[in-house]
């Protein structure tokens, strides 16, 4: 593998990564991307592997022995720190991060995105260990705009809905709303994080991801998730379309979202791992600013996308409105937009998303239609009566 060089010119020198959720969606891409492309070695840490079992099989892979997976909760283990120690980089994407969690799991929410976050940035800060933490961009709330007259011209402002690492304010709701359980858990461990940058010196990269999408992400219910689950977005409406039933809108899918697709994604992350020197101290939006849609559109798109890559015609009527009371229950609120500001990113890393909306939904549908339909099928064959 030839050198690779960072973007001032120098050589990158090949490091050891303690990823901790490397098991899950963003995790299993970046062990990915970072076993095909680079010299790096991942010590990966989560409950899950199966999401990165294709890399830990013991095979003739270029990158065998360099991805080591240890199977441990952060909650309770004293390995947490030795492997830390060991590593020149911490990643810690570790989370509970379905919004059907924050409001019916709040004490849960909490205790993982904050409580079980705390002794990573501690031993990072006490061993002089690099940390990359994942934050949300759900820390930003909801929008100065969403707040204006429903007809005020404002609302067509930028200044009233961009959202901006260095300015823009974190608007949540009130404490009923335990929606926001989880962007106020996550905005808090960001202060930490900054304060002990700020007052011991801690190298430290904050990533505030805006809904990043593509192959792996969460569950299908009833498939490889429990029957009952409630995961994001792209997987509750590929679940309709593979099921053949109206696609669920929440509050009318009035809300709006910018997505990005994984692989875009985490190339920003790893330049952000390779230009420390750019990266640290920063926080930054890692989002599609051109892919904004309401989720009515996004619904609408994917079911026209599916019929293409499935063969199959859509339904009459493709979509069904639903309460949030009802889908998600009591205490549920939304984010109502979702522009991620680049300045800073682009400044820093030069980085820009480059893949459509229609493009991402593409390969993602055709990766959910060949690894789930016929499994859909089997699982909807009413077993005979005797
Ligand atoms: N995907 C997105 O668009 C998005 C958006 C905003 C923020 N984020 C943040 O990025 C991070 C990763 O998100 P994701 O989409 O990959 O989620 P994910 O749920 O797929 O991955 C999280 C992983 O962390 C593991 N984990 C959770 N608690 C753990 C514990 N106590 N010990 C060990 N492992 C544990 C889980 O098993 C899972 O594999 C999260 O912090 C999330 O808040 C993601
Ligand atoms: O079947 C459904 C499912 C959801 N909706 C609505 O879609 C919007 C987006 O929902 P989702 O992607 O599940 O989650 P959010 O964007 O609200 O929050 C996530 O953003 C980032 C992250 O931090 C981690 O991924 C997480 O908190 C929303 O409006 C739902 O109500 C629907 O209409 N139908």
């Amino acid at each position: 593998m030839a050198t690779r060089m960072d973007l001032d010119g120098r050589p990158i020198k090949p490091m050891t990564i303690c990823m901790i959720g490397a098991g899950g969606f963003i995790g299993s891409h970046l062990c990915e991307k970072l076993m095909a492309e680079t010299p790096h070695k991942v010590l990966a840490l989560d409950v899950y592997s199966d999401k990165i079992k294709h890399l830990l099989e013991p095979d003739s892979r270029s990158w065998a022995g360099r991805i080591v997976f240890h199977r441990l909760n952060i909650k309770h283990d004293s390995r947490l720190e030795g492997l830390i120690k060991m590593a020149d980089l911490t990643i810690n994407l570790a989370a509970i991060c379905t919004p059907a969690d924050y409001n019916t799991r709040p004490l849960d929410t909490i205790y993982s995105n904050f409580i079980d976050a705390l002794p990573v940035v501690k031993y990072c800060s006490e061993n002089n260990k690099r940390l990359i933490h994942f934050s949300t961009c759900e820390v930003y709330g909801k929008t100065i705009g969403s707040f204006l007259p429903k007809d005020s011209p404002l609302r067509k402002d930028p200044a009233y809905y961009v959202l901006k690492e260095d300015t823009s304010p974190c608007i949540f709701g009130s404490i009923e709303k335990q929606r926001w359980s989880y962007a106020c858990a996550k905005q808090l461990i960001e202060r930490l994080i900054y304060a002990e940058g700020a007052e011991n010196g801690l190298d430290f990269t904050i990533v505030r991801p805006f809904n990043w999408i593509g192959p792996r992400m969460d569950f299908i219910p009833g498939i490889d998730g429990p029957s009952e689950g409630v995961p994001r977005v792209l997987a509750c409406l590929s679940n309709n379309l593979l099921r053949r039933e109206p696609l669920k809108l929440v509050d009318g899918g009035e809300s709006q979202r910018t997505f990005v697709y994984i692989m875009d994604a985490i190339e920003a992350v790893l330049l952000m791992i390779e230009n420390p020197d750019r990266a640290n101290g920063h926080i930054f939006n890692v989002g599609n600013p051109n892919n904004e849609v309401t989720v009515r559109q996004l619904a609408e798109m994917m079911t026209k996308v599916y019929a293409k890559v499935s063969g199959e015609p859509s339904l009459e009527s493709p979509t069904i409105d639903v309460s949030s009371k009802e889908f998600y229950g009591e205490g549920y609120d939304d984010s109502d937009k979702r522009i991620p500001d680049m300045t800073i990113i682009n400044r820093q890393l030069g980085w820009n998303p480059k893949t459509t909306l229609w493009d991402l939904l593409e390969s993602t549908l055709t990766y959910q239609h060949r690894t789930y339909a016929e499994a859909i099928k089997k699982s909807m064959v009413k077993p005979i009566a005797s």
